[in-house]
């Protein structure tokens, strides 16, 4: 009986498995990838049932069909492919290696953030005015991932540039901007989303991109509430409300 041999390597086996599957909904869900997704399991179903069924010619053909269709499945997901390992490399990677997760985010805090005095001013103005904004900031995970969505700036770094992008009627002001080196990078760029349920339910989409970039990377957030005029900084996935000037730029020095 083959049930007799089941060995803790199967367990592990078919844990892995049952992993990767999770991680591919994950990364395809609410995309035209998952129905593409469903279309092809439903066929490797079919194959199954016909090769169990001993249709010969019909288990044939579709076996074929499963062999081009990894090929298919590769060209057809390859922006999906590239924007999850890219998205796995930047979680992952730092100057210490596989292990430099666990160290980055403690060197990481002991660094203050260049430029923190333009970003304070531009941040307190924009809270007065009621200016919504989200500002990502850089640190040891690369997050050319991100920026790649919006567009590149790469400009000296200035309290009024940042206030003049997230102008309500600038044509950057949606979504982030991000910041590399002490520069701004990129803006216009899109974050993913948390979804975290602890995440209070009056926060809400820029929030919520701001807790899944930090949840996902160690970038440094800031958001501007546009509804309160509120400052938050987000960090490791916990948020800090910053009440003046003062308090921001201690946060970020
Ligand atoms: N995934 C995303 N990545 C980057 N920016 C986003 C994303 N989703 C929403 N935003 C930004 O957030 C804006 C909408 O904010 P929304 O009002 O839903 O959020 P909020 O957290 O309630 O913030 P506020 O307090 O400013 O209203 C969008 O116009 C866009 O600029």
């Amino acid at each position: 009986m083959s049930f007799i041999d089941f060995s803790i390597i199967d367990a592990i086996d078919i844990a892995i498995v049952g992993l990767l599957i999770w991680q591919i909904y994950r990364a395809i869900r609410g995309t035209a990838a998952f129905s593409i997704f469903w279309g092809i399991a439903l066929v490797y179903l079919l194959w199954l049932g016909v090769k169990i069924a001993g249709m010969e010619l019909l288990s044939v053909i579709l076996g074929q069909v499963m062999g081009v269709g990894v090929l298919a499945l590769i060209i057809v997901f390859q922006p999906e492919i590239r924007r999850y390992l890219l998205m796995i490399g930047s979680r992952y990677s730092s100057s210490k290696g596989v292990f430099g997760k666990w160290f980055k985010r403690e060197e990481s805090h002991s660094h203050s953030i260049i430029g923190s005095e333009e970003i304070a001013k531009a941040c307190y103005a924009m809270s007065t005015t009621r200016t919504g904004a989200l500002i990502a900031i850089e640190r040891k995970s690369n997050l050319d991932v991100y920026a790649e969505t919006g567009d590149i700036i790469d400009a000296e770094l200035s309290n009024r540039l940042i206030q003049n992008i997230f102008f309500k009627n600038s044509p950057l002001h949606d979504g982030a901007m991000i910041m590399r080196d002490g520069r701004i990078w990129a803006a216009r760029c899109i974050l993913p989303t948390s979804e975290n349920p602890n995440i209070p339910p009056s926060l809400g989409l820029r929030h919520r991109a701001a807790f899944g970039l930090s949840e996902n990377t160690d970038a440094l957030l800031i958001v501007v509430s546009e509804e309160t005029g509120g400052i938050s900084v987000i960090d490791s996935g916990k948020r800090r409300t910053v009440g003046s000037y003062e308090e921001l730029l201690m946060t970020l020095s």
